[in-house]
């Protein structure tokens, strides 16, 4: 699938791995909706990427996942001044242990929010040109992360929601493909900030830290690298790419079903 002429919609794209997808797709030719609650670091992103691409390639919308209302006026706004979606990136998301409930909040019904508001516009049986959305997961939605179960949690759904729209989407003919990336520990805000988003399990604060210094880190652009695969591959539906430090494979599941 070529870039040129696409339109994406990128959800947390202002910072960390969202800027990172936002910048391969529109340096690869698509026009992107810059989704984010963080307006001013959004438009910062903007401004920036006016001057390498020119205006017409970026719109920002401020917008929260959490909110039905917002996610339907900013997918409209977008088909409007772009002319029609192709592409999702649901990348929205936070670690707070704390506030668990805002955690699953953001991280599973913001991602089911968008991808069926969006569904509206790509889906071919409804009038849509079908297209691909890529999801931002984590290795934590593969396996456990002890320091995180509530976001584990919320990334394994995130897992079994992309793995079941990928076989629905087949079966249905809806001409829209599925796909989530998994990275390990990735150099961002999120990163910094996780040693005080852990509510009751702050005491295993050091773990976290021991984990990133076996496995080692990546960076930004390296998942957005992966992401931008899983979006041209058209080979590629229901597939998760894991991104490690230096390696990327993509998940075998066991077949149980
Ligand atoms: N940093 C890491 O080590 C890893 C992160 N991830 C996932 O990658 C995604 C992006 O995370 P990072 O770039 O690391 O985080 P980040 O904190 O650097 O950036 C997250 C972006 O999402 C925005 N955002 C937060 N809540 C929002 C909401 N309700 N609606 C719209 N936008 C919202 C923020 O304003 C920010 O721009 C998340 O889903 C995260 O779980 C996955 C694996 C590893
Ligand atoms: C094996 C599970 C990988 C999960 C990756 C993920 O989705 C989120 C990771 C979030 C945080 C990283 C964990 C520990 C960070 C440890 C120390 C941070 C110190 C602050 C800094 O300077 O970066």
């Amino acid at each position: 699938m070529a870039l040129n002429g696409k339109t994406a919609v990128v959800t947390g794209a202002a910072l960390g791995i969202g800027r990172a997808i936002t910048e391969i797709l529109v340096q690869n030719g698509a026009k992107v909706a810059l989704l984010d609650v963080n307006e001013a670091e959004a438009k910062a992103l903007k401004k920036a990427l006016d001057k390498q691409y020119g205006q017409e390639k970026t719109i920002v919308i401020k917008c929260d996942v959490e909110s039905e209302e917002q996610i339907k006026a900013a997918l409209q706004k977008t088909a409007d001044t772009f002319g029609g979606i192709d592409i999702v990136c649901n990348n929205a998301g936070i670690l707070n242990e704390g506030e668990w409930e805002k955690t699953v909040s953001i991280n599973v019904l913001g991602v089911i929010k968008v991808t069926y508001l969006a569904l509206k516009h790509m889906n071919k049986l409804t009038g849509g040109r079908g297209g691909v959305m890529v999801n931002t997961a984590s290795m934590a939605g593969l396996g456990p992360f002890l320091t995180c179960p509530v976001y584990s949690a919320t990334k394994h759904a995130v897992v079994g929601f992309t793995r079941s729209m990928a076989l629905a989407s087949a079966v249905s003919d809806y001409g829209i493909r599925f796909n989530a990336v998994c990275p390990g520990f990735v150099e961002t805000d999120l990163k910094v900030k996780f040693p005080f988003k852990l509510g009751q399990f702050s005491h295993l604060s050091d773990v976290g830290k021991e984990m990133v210094e076996q496995m080692g880190t990546i960076q930004p652009s390296v998942v957005a690298e992966c992401v931008l695969e899983l979006v041209t591959d058209e080979t590629k539906n229901g597939d998760h790419l894991l991104v490690k430090h230096n390696e990327k494979s993509y998940v075998t599941f066991p077949e149980v079903l």
